[in-house]
């Protein structure tokens, strides 16, 4: 397999902040996985995931898409990838068609191109008919399938989903995951940031445990449950190896 990431001994300390919320990381991921990036609250996923789609730089070290390092390539890169945030990069009043056409030509998609892909992305999650109404009239759930359109309109090679199924009902997260399926299997890595432990340990075929800006554990979750005497989840071995403290810091 290739490497198509490289983070080498990254930190980020926030200006104004005495704590590091990434603290020496280094980690790799490889061409066609689905990366669960898990971690209690202010572990720092957000702020890797950010880091990783170039929104904000880091305090130190090194970071690599496909050989190429950020610092010089950042455009390159930037067009090879696709975001998801955790927030609605959605504009209210636009229709969800509107919307798509806006962000799909940030990436110089032609116009009969981009329509073409808008139609058949509309399709696949079952808003065809919705396709002329304005955002601010969407559910949560039909709000977090048309934010995810709108990252994937390019045909990224790496995806980054922060929290893709918060707050969505079963419907919605079931069209969410069987895309996200359909994109790996045509070639898409991808990495998410999740705190829905059962749905990584179906969903990724590698997870890291991220506490305290560190790694504390990654692997495939059957090894990392075979290696947790008496887990029989994602969930035990988080537990274990996170303890069970609440993470409240400001
Ligand atoms: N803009 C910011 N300015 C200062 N500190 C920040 C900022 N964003 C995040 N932090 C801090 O950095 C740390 C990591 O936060 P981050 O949002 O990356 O964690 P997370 O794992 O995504 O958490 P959650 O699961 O709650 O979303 C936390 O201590 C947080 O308070």
């Amino acid at each position: 397999m290739e490497e198509i990431i490289r983070i080498h001994q990254l930190s980020k300390r926030y200006p104004g902040s005495d704590r590091y919320a990434l603290n020496n990381l280094s980690l790799s991921v490889w061409k066609g996985e689905i990366f669960g990036l898990l971690g209690p609250n202010g572990a720092g996923k957000t702020t890797l995931i950010s880091t990783l789609c170039g929104m904000i730089k880091p305090t130190s070290g090194e970071l690599f898409f496909n050989g190429l390092n950020y610092r010089l390539h950042r455009r390159k890169i930037q067009r090879q990838i696709g975001v998801v945030p955790q927030e609605y990069a959605l504009y209210p009043t636009l229709t969800a068609a509107e919307n798509l056409y806006y962000f799909g030509s940030l990436y110089g998609l032609s116009s009969a191109d981009l329509k073409r892909r808008i139609a058949d992305g509309l399709d696949r999650v079952g808003l065809t008919e919705f396709a002329g109404k304005n955002i601010n009239t969407f559910s949560g759930g039909m709000k977090r399938r048309v934010n995810l359109l709108a990252g994937i309109l390019h045909r990224p090679d790496v995806l980054f989903l922060d929290e893709p199924t918060v707050g969505v009902d079963v419907h919605s997260k079931e069209v969410i995951m069987a895309l996200l399926h359909e994109l790996n299997e045509q070639g898409t890595t991808i990495i998410y940031s999740s705190h829905h432990l059962n749905e990584a340990q179906h969903f990724c075929t590698k997870i890291a445990i991220i506490d305290d800006g560190k790694i504390v554990v990654e692997g495939e979750p059957r090894h990392l449950i075979r290696a947790v005497s008496g887990a029989t989840t994602l969930e035990n071995v988080f537990i274990h190896l996170t303890g069970s403290q609440l993470r409240d810091y400001a």
